[in-house]
């Protein structure tokens, strides 16, 4: 319960944070900028959406699939810290859900969590202006029941958004593996897999490429899956990666996470393998140093959590390795894993921390900066089409730079 209050209170803090964040930041540079005012304008009037003028259009990521599937479910266990088995009692869900998943740091998106059954012949669903727009397609298979039908939708719904968007990142979770066997997991894979694959070749779009994962709210595949379809909508990803190799190769270092703290979702690590046992571990570290500075922490005169940009924690394991989590901003955190004979050289390991800092910093200042001037762009535009909405947009833009 004090986990649920903490996170819960992060969620809020980081809400905040945005606000204050969406003042200066405006879209993510990931879709054409024509799309951007269209989405948004097409949004606000089919969807009845009252975003302001302000508010950035960052990339979507939809939740898909049969009903019961476990949709909701994953946004809920992932983004607002519920526990798997208080999802038995969630209800169907019967309109597009719509969530911001915003923090200072890189983890900027929406998330559209869609009915179970989507009518794509209803005339009142616009399909094109929801897919036009959107990042990552993540289509939810339950793998305890029988998937024949979700296949079928699965297939529908790829070929649709694909004619629409093909630059959508499409993203196969075969969830509830909890109750599997090891065999039947790989089998069930396989399977899915290969009739996918099959019934597209049929179709003659062998070129669309689906992703899958094995998932489940009750360990950290979920999360682990959710960190990997984030990752591809981070533009700025090879350079984080970069920097983190620069990091540990400098530093003595075997593994660095780059977390996005309240989600756990990692959203960079070095170019070295990533194994699960790994992960769990940083999941881990990240709630034993929140538990320990909500309950042994003192809070500011503002009531603000003793959690912040200057936290740090190490933890040594019983088997010479060294934990040593670190803040980068008040969202985002590093976790690397090292040698006890390495981290007695704790000095250069912070100093190229520093150095790694500023090196982010900079990476933030340059994505701030160019966030702004879309921002400015579109708004002229948006007022100057509005002024005069016979003049094409193509002239204005040129008029305005
Ligand atoms: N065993 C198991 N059950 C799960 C998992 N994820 C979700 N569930 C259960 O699946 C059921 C349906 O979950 P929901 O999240 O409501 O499913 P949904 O896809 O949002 O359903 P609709 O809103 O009707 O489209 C719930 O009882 C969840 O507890 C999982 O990983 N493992």
């Amino acid at each position: 319960a004090s986990n649920q209050k903490q996170s819960d209170k992060m969620t809020s803090d980081r809400v905040c944070a945005l606000s204050a964040e969406e003042e200066e930041h405006a879209a993510l540079d990931y879709y054409d900028e024509d799309d951007d005012l269209e989405a948004f304008s097409n949004a606000e009037l089919v969807l009845g959406f009252s975003d302001s003028l302000n508010t950035e259009i960052k990339p979507r990521i939809l939740l898909m699939g049969l009903r019961r599937s476990g949709k909701s479910s994953i946004q809920k266990v992932v983004f607002h810290k519920m526990s798997p088995n208080e999802t038995l009692f969630l209800e169907s869900t019967n309109m597009i859900c719509r969530e911001d998943v915003s923090s200072s740091s890189f983890v900027s998106f929406q998330i559209w969590d869609f009915p179970g059954q989507i009518d794509f012949f209803d005339p009142t669903f616009d399909y094109e202006m929801i897919f036009r727009g959107t990042g990552a397609l993540i289509f939810v298979i339950d793998s305890q029941d029988d998937y024949v039908e979700a296949l079928r939708r699965l297939h529908l719904t790829v070929t649709r958004a694909y004619k629409v968007n093909p630059d959508i990142n499409f993203e196969v979770f075969i969830h509830k593996v909890d109750g599997l066997s090891d065999d039947h997991k790989t089998e069930k894979q396989t399977d899915i897999h290969k009739r996918a694959n099959d019934d597209l070749a049929d179709a003659g779009l062998e070129q669309i490429h689906l992703s899958f994962y094995l998932t489940s709210i009750y360990d950290h595949s979920i999360f682990e899956a959710f960190s990997k379809v984030v990752q591809k909508l981070i533009p700025q990803l090879p350079t984080l990666k970069n920097l983190l190799n620069i990091f540990i190769s400098n530093s003595g270092i075997e593994k660095a996470f780059l977390f996005d703290v309240v989600s756990k979702i990692y959203i960079a690590t070095d170019s070295s393998p990533v194994d699960m046992q790994t992960y769990k571990l940083c999941c881990d570290m990240i709630d034993v140093v929140i538990d320990i500075s909500c309950i042994y922490g003192l809070m500011d005169s503002q009531g603000r959590l003793p959690y912040d940009q200057e936290s740090m924690a190490i933890i040594h394991l019983n088997n010479t390795t060294v934990m040593y989590l670190k803040e980068v901003t008040k969202f985002l955190a590093i976790v690397c894993f090292l040698r006890k004979e390495s981290f007695e050289r704790k000095g250069l390991i912070d100093y190229n921390f520093h150095c790694f800092k500023n090196a982010i910093q900079e990476v933030f200042d340059v994505r701030i900066k160019v966030q702004q001037n879309r921002k400015l762009l579109t708004q002229r535009r948006f007022l100057l089409s509005c002024l005069c909405p016979r003049t094409p947009r193509k002239g204005f833009m040129l008029d305005m730079r």
